[in-house]
């Protein structure tokens, strides 16, 4: 018998969880399917953010000088605590939709069969078949394979989602490719103590950033032990044996490891959607296509989160979440188009983090520049944390005196970022961080001194 439901949510990822509870307290009746028991509150709270930082963290804290026994016992109680964090968090995500007696949480996978149509696999045979006339697809974004010879079925090669599972610590790891998941696993893993290679494929390291802070980035997880390899082809993997050709000098070089680790990016994921029974469309990269109030090519659809492509951030499916609830309560005012800009963070040791334009960026669009840099070792927080290594630097438009662009990757980077956000969101000119009253000691009082240029 067709279940009806005011609102139909595909999958329980951070916009859609929150769209569930909004609904729900606004009195829709709503259907929320998950596909996975180990995934209530999705990719962030399960597989991504919250157990990789809780990793990093650790790896922060361990031990040096130790015996190899001792890292390893370390590194699996570092596991254990993980896992502990992410059930606690898993089940009060789940808690808080199915406390709710205006949500029904449905786990299964989702599947449409008509516009306004979702069928529900269960487990074992049972189907369940849903109508609403509004339904969100949340579904998020998968690892993306490589087709490298020799990964299938073999015991040493993992995703991010499953290196997390490895309960011993390699005593070497490979890394295939050095964006945010490869960077982010290289550097925590040198730490709990891993011998740690990274395979980029591209010519230069995180080339999205201006070549002195990439170059600082390199020195620093360099000094940490990791030895990066670039131009790297992979050709084939055969156990721990990684056959690969430089792809400039043409010169093939093996590699051993216990653990490979896939970081070549995450695609969104869509498979078994049947998205075509809902006349919804997909790009050429297989992200459902959305307009900028994220509704897709059937109105009565919309998308959340990485499947939509774009930036896979949890901040921009919670702010999808936000674009939605205005549509459908508010002024319709909110939309992607008045995101930018947006800041993230890659949670190396320290953390590199970014907002706006780089310097390259604003040159190549003809601004008229002012740079500040700061070398990290010069702020006294630095010093307080025994952390002094880094760059800051800002990019500041010489004709406007506006914020263009902030990169700052040293200690507390994180948080620091997140006031630079606020003062480019609000108009202010680079003064107004300039002669701002900070704390003391703090990271943040640096940017008195980044933005006195
Ligand atoms: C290792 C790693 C670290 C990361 N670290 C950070 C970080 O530090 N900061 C940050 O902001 N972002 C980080 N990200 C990215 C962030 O996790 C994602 O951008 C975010 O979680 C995406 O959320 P979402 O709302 O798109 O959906 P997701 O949270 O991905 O949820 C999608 C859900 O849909 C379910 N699903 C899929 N198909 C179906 C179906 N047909 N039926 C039912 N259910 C289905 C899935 O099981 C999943 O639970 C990280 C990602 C990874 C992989
Ligand atoms: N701190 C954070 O916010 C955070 C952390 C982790 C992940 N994420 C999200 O997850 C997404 C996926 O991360 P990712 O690191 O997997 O993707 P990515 O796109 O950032 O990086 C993939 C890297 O792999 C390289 N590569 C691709 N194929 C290769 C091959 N065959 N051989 C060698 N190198 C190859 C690419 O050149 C690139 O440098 C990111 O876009 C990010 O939004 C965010």
């Amino acid at each position: 018998m067709m279940k009806q439901y005011d609102d139909i949510i595909i999958g329980f990822g951070k916009g859609g969880k929150t769209l569930a509870a909004e609904l729900a307290r606004r009195g829709h009746k709503v259907a929320m399917i998950e596909r996975s028991d180990k995934m209530y509150g999705g990719t962030c709270i399960n597989i991504g953010c919250i157990p990789t930082k809780t990793l990093v963290h650790a790896a922060k804290l361990a031990p040096h000088g130790v015996s190899w026994t001792d890292q390893k016992n370390y590194y699996a109680q570092a596991i254990r605590q993980k896992e502990d964090v992410v059930s606690l968090l898993r089940q009060k995500n789940y808690d808080n939709l199915t406390h709710h007696p205006n949500v029904t949480v449905y786990t299964g996978t989702g599947s449409f069969t008509a516009p306004d149509k979702v069928e529900v696999s269960l487990s074992g045979r049972e189907k369940e078949s849903l109508q609403a006339p509004r339904i969100f697809i949340n579904t998020g974004a998968e690892s993306i394979i490589p087709p490298i010879e020799g990964i299938k079925g073999n015991p040493h090669v993992f995703t991010s989602t499953s290196i997390m599972e490895l309960k011993e610590l390699p005593e070497k790891l490979a890394v295939i490719g050095g964006g945010y998941v490869g960077l982010e696993f290289a550097s925590m893993y040198a730490s709990f103590g891993s011998q740690v290679t990274v395979l980029e494929g591209h010519a230069d390291l995180i080339p999205r950033e201006d070549r002195d802070v990439a170059d600082i980035v390199k020195e620093v997880l360099e000094k940490k032990g990791i030895t990066f390899r670039m131009n790297a082809k992979v050709q084939s993997i055969a156990g721990k044996e990684i056959a690969v050709r430089d792809a400039v000098s043409e010169e093939p070089f093996h590699l051993e490891a216990d653990a490979i680790l896939l970081a070549t990016g995450r695609r969104p994921f869509t498979e078994g959607l049947n998205l075509e029974a809902a006349g919804v469309e997909t790009d050429e990269r297989g992200a459902v296509k959305v307009n900028e109030r994220l509704q897709t090519t059937n109105p009565h659809v919309w998308a959340i989160g990485d499947v939509k492509g774009g930036l896979q951030f949890t901040y921009i499916s919670l702010d999808d979440y936000r674009i939605i609830r205005e549509d459908l309560f508010g002024d319709s005012a909110r939309s992607t188009a008045d995101r930018d800009p947006v800041g993230y963070s890659v949670f190396i040791d320290p953390p590199l983090s970014r907002i706006g334009l780089n310097e390259e960026e604003a040159l190549r669009k003809g601004l008229n520049v002012k740079i500040g840099k700061l070398p990290v070792a010069g702020i006294p927080r630095a010093r307080t944390l025994g952390e002094t290594e880094g760059l800051f630097k800002v990019v500041i438009d010489a004709d406007t005196n506006k914020i263009v662009g902030c990169t700052l990757f040293g200690p507390e980077s994180s948080e620091v970022l997140n006031s630079v956000a606020i003062a480019m969101k609000a108009g202010m000119d680079y003064t107004f961080l300039r002669d701002f009253i900070f704390t003391h000691p703090s990271m943040s009082e640096a940017l008195n001194d980044l933005m006195n240029v």
